[in-house]
């Protein structure tokens, strides 16, 4: 029997583009927190991903994963280092400008990604966790992003399961 009519239990445009923020985590090599990111046009097309990792050349096997050295010895914690998911969606993107678009994360931006959001022309945040809300990082993000008009909420998971083979 052939099958006439349209679809109708296909994914949206937030839990396509948040899905694939999640799956573009997954490359994170970070323990603790794996964050993915996609940046998309006003048209639903995606422009750009990514995910926090080192920077070109800086070896994940010899750079410091860890994050307990953090106030006494910040040269052998990861902070240093790691290159954020949104700043790297923002510098993989090839095409020009990203004035208008939108981008999807799975944790909240911090100061230092909001200010490569907001500059980059980025309009649009949703976001996943906001495990870090109430830190100056996160309170100094939520200033900025207010103050640029850079308008933000977070995703309401649907439920929705996605199974994929690979
Ligand atoms: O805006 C952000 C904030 C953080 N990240 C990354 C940077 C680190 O790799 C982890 C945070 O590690 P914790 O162990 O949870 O402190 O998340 C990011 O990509 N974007
Ligand atoms: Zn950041």
């Amino acid at each position: 029997m052939s099958v006439t009519e349209k679809r109708e239990d296909y994914i949206t445009w937030d839990e396509y583009f948040m899905g694939v923020a999640i799956l573009s985590g997954k490359r994170s090599k970070d323990p603790s927190t794996q964050v993915g990111a996609c940046i998309v046009s006003q048209d639903n097309k995606i422009l750009s991903m990514g995910y926090n990792g080192f920077p070109k050349g800086c070896s994940d096997d010899e750079f410091p994963w860890g994050k307990e050295h953090e106030k006494d010895d910040p040269y052998n914690a990861k902070y240093f280092y790691s290159t954020h998911s949104e700043l790297n969606a923002i510098l993989n993107y090839r095409g020009g400008s990203l004035e208008g678009s939108k981008l999807y994360v799975t944790l909240f931006p911090c100061n230092e990604c909001a200010k490569a959001i907001i500059q980059s022309g980025i309009k649009t945040i949703v976001y996943g966790s906001d495990k870090y809300d109430g830190t100056p990082a996160v309170n100094a993000s939520k200033r900025m992003l207010n103050a640029a008009g850079v308008r933000y909420y977070q995703y309401q998971p649907t439920g929705r399961k996605i199974e994929i083979e690979v």
